[in-house]
């Protein structure tokens, strides 16, 4: 290995922003994740893939406690964040929500404003103190979102007008609106036309300059293009991890290579 190569493994293992150890998730008497592993890394794009109902999106969900609006469901195992176990008694969740946003795969806009939407989370979390700071980060939030320009004239019109891909890009503008330090993506293009797809590729990409983000993603394609590690799924177990060019070149798992080459799915 060269240097260049071995310099950078060194600072990615300096740079883990989750830690998940020993997760497992229930569903009443399923068990749907089982004994999960992983560290995320800071200011890096990483993938879940996996077939259908390997459990991505129920893993994804314990990283904000999403999982706990179901009453039927139970995490055990720790989730450090920034070393802080969020399982933790003495953190809040809506708090938690705030350092690490979520994005769905259907475009939820609330029915209100375009500039209310953003503004949301910066007023229930009360993070800026007058008016003009307000601006200031919807603003920057719809920049970071790449969605300034297209509504900068309109931002008092009803976000639930605007098309599929600039919806998708408000909810984006919503969750970094607050300053996250960690963006989860669920399948976030599975319901936008190849255009709007591109659009919020390009924006993951740019996103990572800032955020550690984890996207949940049904196309190996996109996880191809848009991230640098790659964790692959398979009945509730994290089968393989690691450089995303790896696991789609070399994987070292039989059911990753099945998966990868279309054989399971
Ligand atoms: N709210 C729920 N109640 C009960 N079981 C659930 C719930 N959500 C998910 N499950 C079950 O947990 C398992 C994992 O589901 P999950 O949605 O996490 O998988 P996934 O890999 O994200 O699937 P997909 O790619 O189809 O979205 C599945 O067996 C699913 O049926």
């Amino acid at each position: 290995m060269n240097d260049m190569r071995l310099m950078e493994r060194v600072v990615d293992d300096t740079r883990i922003k989750i830690s998940a150890k020993d997760v497992q998730v229930w569903y009443g008497d399923s068990h749907a994740i089982k004994d999960v592993n992983i560290d995320i890394l800071d200011k890096t794009v990483t993938a879940f893939i996996g077939p259908s109902g390997c459990g991505k999106s129920t893993f994804l969900r314990t990283l904000n406690r999403m999982n706990d609006t179901i009453p039927i469901c139970r995490v055990e195992g720790e989730i450090l964040l920034d070393g802080e176990n969020i399982y933790d008694r003495k953190v809040d969740p809506v708090q938690l929500r705030a350092r690490v946003g979520m994005v769905f795969q259907k475009p939820n806009p609330f029915p209100k404003s375009i500039y209310d939407n953003v503004a949301y989370g910066p007023r229930i979390h009360g993070l800026t103190r007058n008016k003009a700071e307000l601006d200031e980060v919807v603003e920057s939030a719809l920049k970071k979102a790449a969605l300034w320009k297209e509504v900068k004239d309109r931002l008092t019109a009803p976000g639930t007008g605007l098309s599929g891909g600039q919806q998708q890009r408000l909810c984006i503008a919503r969750a970094v609106a607050t300053s996250p330090e960690v963006l989860l993506m669920d399948e976030p293009c599975s319901a936008l036309d190849p255009i709007a797809t591109a659009q919020v590729e390009e924006l993951i990409d740019e996103l990572r300059e800032n955020f550690s983000v984890v996207i949940v993603t049904h196309s190996m394609q996109q996880a191809a293009r848009v991230s640098q590690k790659t964790a692959f799924f398979h009945m509730g177990n994290l089968v393989e991890y690691g450089d995303t060019t790896q696991i789609f070149t070399k994987p070292s798992d039989p059911r990753t290579e099945s998966y990868i080459t279309g054989r399971i799915g």
